[in-house]
């Protein structure tokens, strides 16, 4: 498998402040640890992958970043500040987005009125019925989102008519909206074609510097490209965390992972 960290070089260019730092994190079903005693950092700005087969615990550990889980034990910081038991809404104030497995696009409406909507959904006057000056700024800020994730020709389409590789994009322009500054990609290339792969890892790579990820994907070839750090997950708990390179080349790695036909 050829593959290039086209990130590497911005490594030395990232903030040494946290992102995301989580502590012991553990959830349990029952008697099932879903992910244990998890401790990681990732920087601002970084972009990292979490990789793993079936059941490894990525999907929970998204999910307890997020707050659609409580974890069990354990402590969760989001810039800096303890989020463990913040709901959902608020970590989103705080500029964290998630895109899903699943589409939840509204695919009677257009590219631009999904986005728009999106910016309008997140900004400070969305309860505000006259506010034409504020909606001006918000149809460009939609504008700029839209043109970030390579869809502009089809701004004015029905989300219905596009491809299933579009409409991965859109989703990607919706997790931009606000003020995004972590976002967690949940296998954001799964279904896509060869080429609507190759157009996902030039809209991931072409993000903003300050906006870092976290992208769960079993595409290693996507997965090693747009990431310049990994973390490798087995049996709910961080099994190796190094670079792209090291990952690949690691071979534990290989015999647990890359040779059992998981990726
Ligand atoms: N809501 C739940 N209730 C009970 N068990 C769960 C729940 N969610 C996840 N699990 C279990 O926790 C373990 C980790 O699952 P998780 O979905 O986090 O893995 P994953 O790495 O995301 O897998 P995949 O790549 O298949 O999505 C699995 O054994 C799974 O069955």
């Amino acid at each position: 498998m050829a593959i290039v960290a086209a990130t590497a070089g911005r490594l030395g260019s990232v903030s040494t402040d946290a992102a995301l730092e989580l502590r012991g994190v553990t959830k349990m079903f029952g008697a099932l640890a879903a992910i244990g005693d998890v401790t990681m950092t990732v920087r601002a700005g970084e972009r990292r992958a979490v990789l793993g087969s079936n059941g490894a615990g990525k999907t929970t550990l998204f999910n307890c970043i997020t707050g659609d889980f409580l974890p069990t034990s354990g402590t969760i910081r989001l810039f800096g500040e303890d989020v463990t038991r913040f709901p959902a809404h608020e970590r989103i104030r705080r500029g964290l987005r998630r895109t899903y497995q699943i589409s939840l696009l509204l695919g009677g409406l257009t590219v631009a009125d999904n986005v728009y909507l999106a910016c309008r959904g997140v900004s400070r006057g969305r309860f505000s019925l006259l506010r034409p000056r504020r909606g001006d700024v918000l149809v460009a800020r939609a504008a700029e989102l839209i043109e970030a994730v390579h869809l502009t020709a089809s701004s004015q389409t029905l989300v219905s008519e596009l491809s299933y590789g579009q409409q991965r994009q859109l989703e990607i322009a919706l997790a931009l909206a606000g003020a995004p500054r972590l976002i967690l990609f949940d296998e954001p290339a799964a279904g896509l074609s060869p080429t609507e792969r190759a157009e996902l890892v030039a809209i991931l790579t072409g993000l903003p510097p300050h906006i870092g990820f976290i992208i769960i994907e079993h595409d290693m070839d996507v997965a090693l490209r747009v990431a310049e750090s990994v973390t490798m997950m087995h049996n709910g708990r961080i099994f190796k965390e190094g670079t792209p390179a090291e990952i690949e080349n690691d071979p534990e790695v290989q015999e647990l992972y890359l040779g059992g036909g998981h990726g």
